[in-house]
């Protein structure tokens, strides 16, 4: 059996890799437009940063696990053709900031119908709208010039996070397959399943129909994300308070019902998916006319744009209502933890809207490339991407990046911890706060400090949803 993946991106590359390990008598291929990605994979510097994915892909790289830009010709070759191809929001035309744009979709799609010469099994990977299969296969239908070739459509959306990609690969909760109810469907289904079966026990691969298994991947991350943005609102209410939203999370996360994971305060959630999945639920919401359903929604987005503007609005009124030239050290750039990845981060609206106010921003990632954080901070927004005011581009000049986190502290008024990785709970804070200016203030996001042990050394503290230092009260009260 032969597998080609189109899109070698933070998807296709980690799960096809995890197929080529786990299956080692079938032929995985990788095809990407992208030269300069496809050369990455195929070095030891991988085109992503993800624990663990450097040891799987070297150990089946060149055996079954390949990298290529010849589309054409494995594609061609496939029995399974996976797509993962970026299917980001709509930026233009009808449905513009909502709607999810499938020009690469339907792109590959067209390749698919015009090289195939052999039946195939497509299978979305890529995250689409509910019906995206109906529209693929009239495309491929009407395109494929050989009458013996058939195709047969499923939809196997993937529910990796980044950050944890290899073990979720490796362990997932479920593996998702949607077909259609009939006889080649249901041969399809088993087909895709047995490549699963490898590794993944039988009874946590789930089959349903095409439409449930595209609606659950949007359906799951709005329920994710709506998690996250219940919690921020309680902590918002927990500062006005006393509350402790840390304290909240673990009592109510006890609660089976309710469970423990994703209840973690944050300065907002990030990444290439919650606010585009969202977008895009809404505007399958609004097209079928169920506008009540749609703006339940988006309020699960405009909770989190309130909550990097509420995050930068108290680091402002801490300092005295004056930020200007102040230098604000902030601490993590990518959206999480153990990934490189800045896609949709809360950092950029909180970088620029403390810029906006005067601060001199210094940043210090441990994995995000200097050049993305000039890209990510220099580019305009799309509307429905900045409901702040304050979020202008940034120029190339007025930004200070940091090779470590000492460098980014010295003489700063202010830290921002913005990204949870773990390293910086490692830090010799007594050292940062001696380089500092005084009062020297933490503003924890992530609530990942040891605050006691800052206050103790004499830092300013502000952690996100907990009660708030005296210092700070006398300001808000
Ligand atoms: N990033 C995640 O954690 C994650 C998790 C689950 C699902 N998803 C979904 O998976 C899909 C892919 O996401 P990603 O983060 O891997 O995107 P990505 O942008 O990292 O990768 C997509 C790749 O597809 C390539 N591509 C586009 N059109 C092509 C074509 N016609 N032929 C060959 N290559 C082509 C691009 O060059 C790019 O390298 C999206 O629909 C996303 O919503 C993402
Ligand atoms: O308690 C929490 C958990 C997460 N976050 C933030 O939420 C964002 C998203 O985190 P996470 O979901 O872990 O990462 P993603 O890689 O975006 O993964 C999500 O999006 C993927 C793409 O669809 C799905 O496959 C995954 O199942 C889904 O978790 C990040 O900014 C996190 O910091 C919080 O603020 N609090």
């Amino acid at each position: 059996m032969k597998i080609a993946c189109i899109g070698a991106g933070y998807v296709g590359g980690p799960t096809m890799a995890m197929i080529a390990l786990k299956c080692p008598e079938i032929e995985v291929v990788v095809v990407d437009i992208n030269e300069a990605r496809i050369a990455a994979w195929n070095s030891d510097k991988l085109p992503i940063y993800e624990p663990g994915l450097l040891e799987v892909v070297k150990a089946a790289r060149g055996r079954n696990l390949f990298f290529s830009t010849d589309v054409n010709k494995h594609v061609g070759e496939a029995d399974i053709v996976f797509v993962s191809v970026n299917t980001p929001t709509k930026t233009r035309g009808v449905g513009a900031g909502k709607a999810a744009d499938l020009t690469y979709w339907e792109g590959a799609a067209r390749v698919i119908a015009s090289v195939s010469k052999s039946s195939k099994i497509i299978v979305e990977k890529s995250t689409v709208p509910v019906k995206t299969a109906d529209a693929i296969e009239k495309v491929l239908r009407r395109n494929c010039t050989d009458p013996n070739v058939q195709f047969e459509i499923l939809s196997n959306p993937e529910f990796l996070a980044e950050g944890t990609a290899i073990e979720d690969l490796m362990a997932p909760d479920r593996v998702l397959i949607g077909g259609k109810d009939t006889e080649s469907g249901h041969a399809a289904i088993a087909t895709l399943a047995g490549v699963y079966e490898h590794w993944v026990p039988k009874d946590r691969i789930l089959c349903t129909n095409l439409w449930s298994a595209e609606l659950s991947k949007l359906t799951a991350n709005a329920m994710l994300a709506q998690r996250i943005s219940s919690v921020n609102s309680i902590s918002a209410l927990c500062e006005a308070t006393g509350a402790d939203v840390q304290q909240v999370s673990r009592s109510i996360g006890t609660d089976t019902r309710i469970g423990p994971k994703f209840l973690n305060a944050s300065v907002g959630f990030g990444g290439s998916c919650f606010q585009k999945d969202i977008l895009n639920l809404v505007y399958i919401c609004e097209t079928v006319g169920l506008q009540e359903v749609a703006n339940y929604w988006h309020q699960v987005i405009l909770m989190n744009d309130y909550q990097k503007q509420r995050f930068v609005e108290r680091v402002i009124s801490a300092m005295f209502n004056t930020i200007k030239k102040k230098k604000i050290a902030v601490y993590g750039f990518a959206f999480k933890k153990d990934t490189g990845d800045t896609r949709e981060t809360p950092a950029i609206d909180i970088c620029r809207g403390l810029m906006a106010d005067g601060a001199s921003v210094c940043v210090y990632d441990p994995q995000v490339e200097d050049e993305q954080i000039y890209q990510d901070l220099g580019t305009e927004k799309f509307e429905w991407d900045h409901p702040s005011p304050r979020s202008r581009p940034i120029s190339k000049t007025a930004i200070d990046i940091a090779s470590n986190p000492m460098e980014a502290a010295r003489d700063a008024h202010a830290i921002c911890v913005l990204t949870e990785w773990d390293e910086f709970k490692t830090y010799d804070y007594q050292a940062i706060y001696d380089t500092m200016v005084k009062p020297a203030f933490v503003f924890d996001g992530r609530n990942i400090l040891d605050h006691q042990k800052l206050r103790d050394i004499g830092f300013i503290v502000y952690a996100l949803g907990k009660p708030l230092d005296p210092f700070l009260q006398k300001h808000y009260d």
